[in-house]
């Protein structure tokens, strides 16, 4: 079975080939740089879901694989606190969608006047650690959660939502 995959990002790209390879049998990943067709740096649950479902979809033209996941990180406010929110979208063969929301966490104020003032958390939070590609291994969560939770984790409970729903709509259609 084909997979595609709609980024390069590492930590990503562990969590989806360590969820399906505990469901599925004989999987062959293809990874894809597709766009997210939203902003570098999404703002809202809305807009971070969208890049989610467009990174799937976008995967899903470019390759044609059987299951195509979209991974997408973002921030939203609630009462003037930021949060790092995260989306997953599995497009199928026929372009059904299935999405799934991850954990939220409370960026430090700092961080959050950062992204406020326009910049994107990957760079913040290399300059915040003074160490490189972060997001591509414990991520911003590793970091403010004193490493118990690290975004691959973070992102393999979105994958398991996300086979979970596929696997639910097979069996009741
Ligand atoms: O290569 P892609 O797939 O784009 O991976 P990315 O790390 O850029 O991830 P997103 O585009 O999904 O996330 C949007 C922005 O938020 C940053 N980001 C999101 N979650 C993060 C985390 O846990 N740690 C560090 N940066 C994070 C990310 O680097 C981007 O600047
Ligand atoms: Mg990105």
């Amino acid at each position: 079975m084909l997979v595609s995959i709609g980024t390069k990002n590492r930590a990503k790209n562990a969590a989806i080939t360590n969820i399906v390879n505990n469901y599925f049998e004989q999987v062959e990943y293809i990874q894809l740089n597709v766009p997210s067709n939203v902003s570098e740096q999404p703002y809202s649950d809305e807009e971070t879901r969208q890049g989610a479902i467009n990174r799937a979809l976008n995967a899903l033209h470019t390759s044609g694989a059987e299951l195509n996941f979209g991974l997408e990180g973002g921030v939203r406010t609630i009462e003037g606190n930021m949060y790092c929110c995260n989306w997953g979208a599995l497009a199928l063969k026929d372009g059904t969608v299935i999405t799934a929301a991850g954990a939220l966490f409370l960026l430090p104020e700092q961080i959050a006047n950062e992204i406020r003032s326009g910049k994107e958390l990957g760079p913040v939070m290399d300059t915040y650690t003074n160490e490189k590609g972060i997001r591509h291994n414990k991520g911003a969560i590793g970091v403010f959660t004193a490493n118990l939770v690290d975004r691959t984790e973070m992102f393999e409970h979105i994958v398991k939502l996300l086979i979970g729903q596929y696997q639910f709509k097979k069996e009741h259609e």
